[in-house]
């Protein structure tokens, strides 16, 4: 199952993006064996000003057909990391090919294509910046996928 990051802004090379590139090539090689992967990040950027529905209409156009749709918003729902795991897993074993997750720009998500997603899935009730819930939501994949794959890197 292919994973796809859709993003809106555009992350300069610094360390967030680095810590993005290194947990996605982790949960690339760990999925590999799981059907898992690969991951991508789509950024999209709206230049003319049009707010979150010219955000949306970029990031309907970044998600493939028929991927499981699965909005971060600190409004969503909060679950622990096995719980995600086992998400991504039943995913997978109800044969999706594409699981799309959209991370919005400043302003958030447009209401009408919060109410297409599948599911939402909350990091907390705090907002956190954009960059972060990018390096967070990578960093959760990987470590899905090793707990699907039984290797200790999650440990509680
Ligand atoms: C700076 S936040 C935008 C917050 C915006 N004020 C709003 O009302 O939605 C940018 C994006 O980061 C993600 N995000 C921020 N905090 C989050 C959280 N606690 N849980 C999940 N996603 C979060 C969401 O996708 C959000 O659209």
């Amino acid at each position: 199952m292919r994973v796809h990051l859709c993003v809106v802004g555009r992350l300069r090379a610094g360390p967030e993006r680095a810590l993005i590139d290194d947990y996605l090539s982790r949960f690339d090689k760990t999925g590999r064996a799981l059907g898992l992967g690969p991951a991508r990040v789509v950024e999209v950027e709206d230049k003319r000003g049009g707010g979150m529905a010219a955000e949306a209409a970029l990031l309907r156009r970044a998600v493939p057909d028929g991927s499981y749709l699965c909005i971060l918003d600190e409004r969503g729902r909060v679950m622990d990391s096995p719980t995600f795991a086992d998400e991504i897993a039943a995913r997978r074993d109800q044969g999706r090919g594409d699981m799309a997750f959209v991370i919005g720009g400043a302003d958030g998500i447009d209401p009408a294509l919060r109410a297409e997603a599948d599911m939402a899935l909350s990091f907390g009730a705090m907002v956190w910046p954009h960059m972060l819930a990018r390096v967070m939501l990578a960093e959760q994949l990987y470590r899905a996928a090793s707990i699907l794959a039984g290797s200790p890197y999650h440990r509680v």
